[in-house]
């Protein structure tokens, strides 16, 4: 098995706050998280979004699953994309992130190649962890369910059980100074202030 030939994408939320399915996110008549899979593609050979529309991925490069533990939020995606996963870690990102940063996710690979752990991410000052635009080892399945099923789901929880490598706040910033590799859009508020600054 590979090292880190897998990416995942999540896609599988209820969007609630956006109003509309956040897997539809378009921008300049192209969806995000189609340009998303497009970037990926350069980096990974093996793109996974975990998504309960299918058909919505079928001419792109890329294949998807969908949640074998329903109603349990993100690490119910997560859980399901590492158990098809083709390598021992894979980077999970989440559908409304507009930044991929490929220094960053090359410096985290360089990270685990030293350091043999079940997850590398990003730890704010404030120690708050950031659960996406990290990397999860494939080792994590099992855990994972044992997790869900006592119907717990918060990804930080689970972090504190295992093996982190954690990247503080201020290495991420070097990388990314306003740490917008971390953006994610929730509400149509924050893509309009996303699309202002951006020019979208
Ligand atoms: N596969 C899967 N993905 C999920 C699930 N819940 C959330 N996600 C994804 O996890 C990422 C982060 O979740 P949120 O930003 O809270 O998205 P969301 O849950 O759709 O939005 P809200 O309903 O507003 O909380 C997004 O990419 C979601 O699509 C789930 O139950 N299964
Ligand atoms: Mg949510």
């Amino acid at each position: 098995m590979n090292r880190f030939g897998s990416a995942m994408i999540l896609a599988g939320g209820k969007s609630k706050r956006m109003g509309f399915d956040k897997q539809q996110l378009s921008f300049k008549h192209m969806k995000l998280i189609d340009q998303q899979i497009e970037k990926l593609s350069h980096l990974f050979e093996d793109i996974i979004v975990v998504t309960y529309n299918p058909h919505y991925y079928q001419n792109l490069r890329c294949r998807t699953v969908c949640d074998e533990l329903k109603e349990k939020g993100p690490l119910a995606g997560i859980h399901v994309g590492l158990k098809h996963a083709i390598s021992q870690y894979t980077y999970v990102l989440a559908c409304d992130m507009p930044h991929i940063n490929r220094a960053y996710i090359r410096y985290m690979q360089q990270r685990i190649g030293i350091h043999e752990v079940d997850v590398c991410l990003t730890q704010h000052e404030s120690k708050r962890m950031e659960p996406f635009n990290a990397f999860y080892a494939k080792s994590m399945v099992k855990k994972i369910e044992r997790y869900l099923l006592k119907d717990k789901r918060s990804v930080c929880g689970l972090i504190a059980q295992c093996e982190a490598y954690l990247v503080d706040e201020k290495q991420a910033r070097h990388f990314s100074p306003q740490l917008n590799m971390f953006l994610n859009l929730n509400t149509m508020e924050q893509v309009k202030k996303y699309q202002r600054q951006k020019d979208v």
